[in-house]
């Protein structure tokens, strides 16, 4: 992980789509960051060493890791609001911080102030004026994306925002992120403090950017979310990624348990062979552990049949304690 990726960082500009799939929109090396704390300053907290990520084009990223990890502190870097205290990265192509990649931008914050005495519709407009989104773009933009985040166009004109629900600012967040219709969005835990509801409006939103090929870059600690949407995952831990992968990579490798079905055969032999073996009137389940030919031919010899056969993955959750557990890592900081 704390190699330098062999990909090179290229122009905002790529000749053919094919390429753009290609190109990493995001890529940093060795990312370090360090900070002086302490009465006297002199006290020093790693907060990120050796970071090396890359995320391509149209990928959904996810970046998980406990609390006190360094991911808000990677995602500060990334967005250029806060500087490395050693290392490199680029953003679409140009160097962290560059003020022309933050125009392809959208960011969510943790926890976003809001403009109590502003209707949602204001500070949408307050936010187009940043980017200076000509007003006839805004008058189409704001409603398109309040109908996408599923926030009531009369109700985003009339209400301040100090009467919205957490729901409620979180889609108006979420609108906010999206005026500059970003190539790239940051979104810091899109799914706290929302109720299930919520929160799969939320991941269905998510979906509905990577359709529209947009490079999302989110993080989050509800794994199961993380699960569904992502197309590749990365886990910090004690300020340096432990490891990164898609979902099949990190989760098919790990398991060789397949969960299987079946009719017939001898019950004594398979309630030796399966763990769990269980009879239910004409079938039996049970998980299997090894190769699933050597079983497929045991049981077609003892004249039974296999009715269905799962290779059981491990949840992310599971996965994440896992290599948490294997680095000693017992809490967070
Ligand atoms: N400005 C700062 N000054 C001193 N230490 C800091 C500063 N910002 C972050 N840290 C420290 O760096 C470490 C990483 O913090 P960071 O907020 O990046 O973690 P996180 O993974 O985002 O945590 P959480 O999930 O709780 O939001 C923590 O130990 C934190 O105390």
């Amino acid at each position: 992980m704390n190699s330098e990726p062999k990909v090179t960082p290229t122009s905002d500009n790529p000749s053919s789509p094919e390429q753009a799939e290609q190109q990493p929109i995001i890529q940093t090396f060795s990312l370090r960051k360090t900070y002086r704390t302490g009465f006297w300053m002199n006290k020093t907290v790693t907060s990120l060493q050796q970071c090396s990520v890359q995320v391509m084009a149209g990928e959904t990223f996810g970046l998980l890791g406990p609390n006190g990890a360094g991911k808000t502190t990677l995602l500060k870097i990334l967005l250029g609001l806060a500087k490395p205290s050693a290392g490199r990265g680029f953003l679409l192509g140009k160097p962290l911080g560059d003020r022309s990649a933050k125009q392809h931008i959208g960011y969510l914050p943790e926890n976003a102030y809001f403009y109590d005495y502003l209707t949602g519709w204001e500070f949408l407009k307050y936010a187009a004026g940043l980017f200076q989104i000509p007003e006839k773009v805004q008058k189409r933009r704001i409603p398109e994306l309040l109908d996408m985040v599923g926030l009531d166009r009369k109700t985003a004109k009339k209400k301040q925002m100090r009467r919205y629900s957490k729901g409620m600012l979180q889609r108006v967040g979420m609108a906010q992120a999206l005026i500059n219709d970003p190539k790239l969005v940051f979104l810091d835990e899109p799914m706290s403090g929302l109720d299930p509801m919520g929160r799969y409006q939320m991941r269905e939103i998510i979906l509905s950017l990577k359709e529209q090929g947009k490079t999302v870059f989110f993080n989050s600690h509800v794994l199961s979310d993380v699960e569904v949407i992502c197309d590749r995952v990365a886990i910090l831990a004690l300020g340096e990624l432990i490891c990164e992968g898609t979902l099949d990579q990190l989760l098919g490798a790990n398991t060789q348990n397949y969960q299987v079905k079946g009719r017939g055969g001898n019950s004594e032999v398979l309630s030796k062979v399966l763990i769990d073996f269980e009879m239910q009137a004409e079938q039996w389940h049970g998980q299997l552990q090894g190769d699933p030919q050597t079983f497929i031919s045991k049981l077609d010899s003892m004249g039974g049949t296999l009715v269905e056969m799962k290779l059981m993955r491990q949840s992310l959750e599971d996965f994440f304690i896992q290599q948490l557990r294997q680095r000693g890592i017992q809490k967070s900081r």
